[in-house]
């Protein structure tokens, strides 16, 4: 009979941290500068050189402690990790081992309608390495140090994941988390979160856990999904042929879908950790703690709630809206700007999904201003264009996020209002279509959309449909 395997999973989530500059020097941490310019003796491990750590760097992790249920180390430390490798010029990263910022969090995550914890073993802050860049052509090795020493927390989960659908639902959680705290843009393609998956596999009823591999270079959620599956089962295969998992690192290769062994995996000793001697230790007083927690933005959870309380929107619009901070705060912003909710939402749910769609971007990279979108919906309101306008207006803010009322006065997109001058046009169109008006009055009620086509058509789109409509019958019925 074949067994029945269970797959454990526990995450390492590295988060760069959005701060100006480093967290030992006052380099940017801008991403994309020419190589080596956001460098200087501290972030390249000149001798000599000394780290001053950035307050910033302290309160956004706590932060994110305070959000994921954590105790927080109000005396902490930091300690060199010891290896040699060309990215990381001091041949040691300053992290924390022994004192990790925070400990003991938890955060809840649905999969199915199944509610869960995942603990969070630890948070802990650390430095970021320089970045190798392997150049096939003249068979050479750079490195630019511009990331080194950009703010990192690490957040170390404990082993409560079952499957890739629990562990995309706690990546979720956590990008949603830091997000709203503006900790961190969490982008997984542009390595501003990267997760490594730790994974054994037991079988079902077993008590002791399997040995481990840890996966990295993940770079989405599918690959993520795709990496799971493929370990789960080439642990599986070891198994039941007798041989055994090897504790090790394996690097993910998402175009061939397989991964191989990069390094058997070190235990802490080897790392020779020690306490930085250079770096006093952190402590974070009640008050600083509770100024912290007083700065503390809404969470969507929280977000989630009010909306349901506030707005008559449904449920699935609000999931959607809160589902990036991005969206939630254009929803918001419109909607203190005069505009009435659930318009907001329609325009965010309909036209906004379906230009991201056609554009393929995500809700995060959306450059329109709420401003912009709220003086369109005003516009409605005040019949100063129609909705068909309305929507080729909002086309060129998606894009451009150009001024709606410039635009339209510029293009002479406004409806025009004049009774009179419509209803000119509209008795030529009577004239001019006696099969549509002789349908109708033989009792063809959908003739008349033909009719108000016509009329829009001959008004190139600037009349109010529903005046089209009135004037229409009105005539007709003379
Ligand atoms: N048997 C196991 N099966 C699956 N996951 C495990 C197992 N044992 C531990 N883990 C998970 O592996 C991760 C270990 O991360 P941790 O940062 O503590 O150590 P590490 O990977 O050895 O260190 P490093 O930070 O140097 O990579 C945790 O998320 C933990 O939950
Ligand atoms: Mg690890
Ligand atoms: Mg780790």
């Amino acid at each position: 009979m074949s067994k029945t395997y269970e797959t454990v999973i526990g995450l390492e989530v590295h988060v760069e941290l959005a701060t100006k500059t480093k967290i030992f020097c006052g380099c940017s941490t801008a991403f994309g500068g020419a190589p080596n310019t956001h460098t200087c003796p501290v972030c390249t491990g000149m001798p000599g050189s000394l780290p001053v750590l950035n307050k910033a760097v302290v309160e956004k992790a706590v932060a994110v402690g305070l959000a994921t249920n954590c105790t927080i180390t109000q005396n902490c430390k930091f300690d060199r990790k010891n290896y040699f490798y060309p990215d990381n010029p001091q041949n040691y990263q300053i992290s924390q081992l022994y004192y990790p910022i925070c400990r003991n969090g938890k955060v809840e995550i649905e999969v199915d309608g199944n509610k869960k914890y995942v603990r969070i073993h630890e948070i802990h802050m650390e430095e970021d390495a320089g970045k190798l860049v392997h150049d096939p052509y003249t068979d050479s090795s750079l490195v630019d140090y511009n990331r080194s020493g950009v703010p990192l927390i690490e957040i170390v989960s404990e082993p409560d994941m079952r499957s890739a659908e629990e562990v995309i639902a706690y990546l979720e959680k956590l990008r949603l988390i830091i997000q709203y705290l503006g900790a961190s843009d969490c982008k997984l393609n542009e390595g501003s979160m990267r997760a490594d998956v730790n994974l054994s596999v037991r079988e079902v009823g077993a008590e002791k856990f399997g040995t481990r591999t840890e996966m990295k270079n993940l770079n989405s959620f599918k690959a993520i999904a795709r990496a799971i599956e493929n370990e789960k089962e080439r642990q599986i295969d070891l198994i039941e042929s007798g041989e055994k998992v090897i504790q090790e690192t394996r690097r993910w290769d998402d175009t061939k879908e397989y991964s191989y062994a990069m390094r058997s995996k070190e235990d802490a000793q080897d790392y020779r950790y020690f306490p930085d001697p250079d770096l006093v230790p952190v402590m974070i007083s009640d008050e600083w703690m509770e100024e912290i927690r007083s700065r503390q933005p809404e969470l969507r959870d929280e977000k989630r709630i009010r909306y349901k309380e506030e707005y008559d929107i449904p449920d699935y619009d609000i999931d959607i809206l809160t589902n990036s901070k991005k969206l939630a705060d254009i929803f918001e912003e419109a909607i203190a700007l005069g505009a009435a909710p659930k318009k907001v939402s329609n325009w965010l749910m309909v036209e906004t999904m379906r230009l991201m769609k056609e554009a393929s971007i995500d809700a995060d990279d959306l450059k329109f201003s709420a401003k912009n979108l709220a003086a369109i919906i005003k516009m409605v309101d005040d019949k100063v264009i129609n909705g068909t306008v309305a929507k080729e207006v909002f086309e060129k803010v998606f894009a451009e996020d150009i001024d709606p009322e410039a635009y339209v006065e510029e293009h002479g997109l406004k409806t025009v209002n004049d009774e009179g001058a419509l209803r000119t046009v509209i008795l030529d169109v009577i004239e001019k279509n006696p099969k549509s008006v002789a349908d109708f009055k033989g009792g063809k009620e959908k003739a008349i959309g033909a009719l108000v086509g016509q009329t829009m058509k001959a008004m190139q789109g600037k009349a109010d449909p529903s005046e089209v409509n009135r004037i229409l019958r009105e005539e007709l019925s003379k």
